[in-house]
């Protein structure tokens, strides 16, 4: 802790009120943003650090701000103070040609009026700082820099920031390492920084292990979610975001199988592959992190869960309706089994597991990454121990998913990577995920309810890809 550096400084009073119109038209437009389709109302400041004085001919301020949305369901809830977002403000006299896709907007008001507001992120400079603070162990307003001694930092690393579809952030150092900052932000433990951590201790191989971490006190005042809500989350550090070792020149698996499929070729070994290494990281993950047994009582509420989201979803995405009662025998059945005394024994998982958490190094060995979980779903929910399968049922839907980009789908490449990625699994973790049939189908129509609405949010051209599933698990209750 000798090198730490210490600063106390806020952001000049009436900054967000300058940057209120321009957050209002700019938040909602961001792929990271989490309440799309609904208009920004307002924002509450939860943390404001000044990391560059705008006195310089580059401001930089750290922001963590509330979005107010009363339109969003939960947000109209009386007192409800909406989504809480990261956020790395630039201010410049004017911006460069190449920070033009980064802009926010002009301030007409406040103490920086006429100055140039977008998203840091983008600018070398800020993303220097962060690795800086981070290696340094710096300590800056309520931001906290911390970091794994045993793993070396170099300075002067290039940044350049990562262009492709996030939930987040990132930014990669010198092809070294890269930070991914997150953008919604929650109270309390963070799965994404927790469970690397969990598997690194354990020397997991499979995970990139994290290097620094940067996460926010807040003054528990200042952010109504902890003032009116539950004791213990009272003085919880906010994770703002993780640095880990980037794996060079690794293609990510969604990336690779679709580009098998192009090439008509079997991607069976690899699937295989996978299967054993997410058997390594639940083996690993279940002997670092409290299991637990799930009787009647707590497979009746998983289910509930279940039947909760599908009426939701159908609420949310109306094509889901005429499948609606299909779905549900899907958990219903599962329901009937833990009435008849069936136990499932529960584990901390990845919780978010697809093709595109999957990298393959130029070496052949397979990276799991993003244990975030799914970021809609609250943190309690995410860091609960659940059954295995729920992984395992996520792979098998995005092998489905690629098959089905495919132009013509290719059923059968699904059912082969499904298959091989089964077997594989058994292979390392002994068992079999095909011998759950029902706990699998029911995890699986959860997934690909999810992937309607997250579709019909995000991506409304892939809706077909899982309503094509939601036909099949509807009618048949397979897959394929
Ligand atoms: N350790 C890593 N090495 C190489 N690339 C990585 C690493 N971690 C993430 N990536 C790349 O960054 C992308 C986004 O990372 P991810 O953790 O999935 O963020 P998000 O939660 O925003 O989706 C990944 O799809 C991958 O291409
Ligand atoms: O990677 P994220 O944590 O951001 O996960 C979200 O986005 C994913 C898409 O980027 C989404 O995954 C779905 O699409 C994938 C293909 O792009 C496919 O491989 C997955 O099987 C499918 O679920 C994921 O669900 C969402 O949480």
């Amino acid at each position: 802790m000798s090198e730490a550096v210490t600063r106390t400084v806020t952001a000049p009073p009436g900054l967000l009120a300058s940057l209120d119109p321009l957050l209002r038209e700019w938040l909602p437009r961001q792929r990271w943003f989490a309440g799309k389709g609904r208009p920004v109302t307002g924002f509450t400041l939860v943390e404001a650090t000044e990391l560059l004085p705008s006195t310089g001919k580059l401001g930089l301020y750290h922001l963590l701000v509330r979005a107010h949305q009363p339109s969003v369901p939960s947000h109209g809830a009386p007192g409800h103070p909406g989504d809480c977002y990261q956020l790395l403000i630039g201010v410049r006299e004017a911006l460069p040609p190449r920070l033009a896709p980064a802009l926010i907007g002009h301030m007409a008001t406040g103490p920086l009026a006429g100055r140039t507001a977008y998203d840091a992120l983008h600018d070398a400079r800020p993303a220097e700082l962060l690795l800086e603070a981070l290696r340094t162990q710096a300590r800056i307003g309520g931001l906290r820099f911390e970091r794994d001694l045993d793993q070396d930092i170099r300075s002067g690393l290039v940044p350049r920031v990562v262009t492709a579809e996030q939930s987040n952030s990132s930014i990669v150092y010198g092809d070294t390492f890269i930070l991914k900052l997150l953008r919604r932000i929650v109270p309390g433990v963070n799965p994404d920084l927790e469970l690397p951590l969990a598997l690194a201790r354990e020397g997991c191989p499979r995970v990139p292990a994290p290097t620094a971490w940067m996460v926010a006190d807040v003054d528990p005042a200042a952010d109504p979610v902890i003032s009116a809500g539950p004791a213990d989350l009272a003085g919880q550090p906010y994770v703002l975001g993780v640095l880990q070792p980037f794996v060079q020149g690794a293609s990510d698996g969604w990336e690779l199988a679709l580009r098998e499929l192009a090439k008509g070729e079997d991607f069976g070994a690899e699937a295989r592959a996978l299967g054993r290494a997410t058997a390594e990281v639940h083996t690993t993950l279940a002997r670092a992190l409290p299991t637990v047994t799930l009787g009647h009582m707590q497979l009746q509420l998983m289910v509930d869960g279940m039947i909760e989201r599908l009426e939701a979803a159908v609420q949310a995405v109306p094509a889901l309706r005429p499948y609606a009662e299909g779905l549900r025998t899907a958990f219903t059945a599962l329901g009937d089994l833990a009435a008849e005394g069936r136990t499932w024994t529960a584990q901390r998982v990845h919780g978010d597991l697809h093709l595109g958490q999957c990298l393959r190094s130029p070496a052949g060995e397979w990276w799991l990454i993003d244990f975030e979980g799914e970021p809609a779903r609250p943190l309690a929910e995410r860091r609960m121990p659940q059954p295995a399968v729920r992984d395992v049922a996520g792979m098998l839907r995005s092998f489905d998913y690629a098959a089905r980009s495919a132009d013509p789908p290719q059923p059968d490449w699904a059912e082969t990577c499904r298959s091989a990625y089964c077997s594989g699994y058994a292979e390392a973790a002994g068992l079999d995920p095909r011998t759950d049939p029902v706990l699998l189908r029911a995890y699986e129509t959860d997934k690909a309810i999810y992937e309607v609405v997250y579709e019909a949010r995000h991506r409304p051209d892939w809706l077909p890809v899982p309503l094509a599933a939601i036909d099949r698990l509807a009618s048949t209750g397979h897959l394929t």
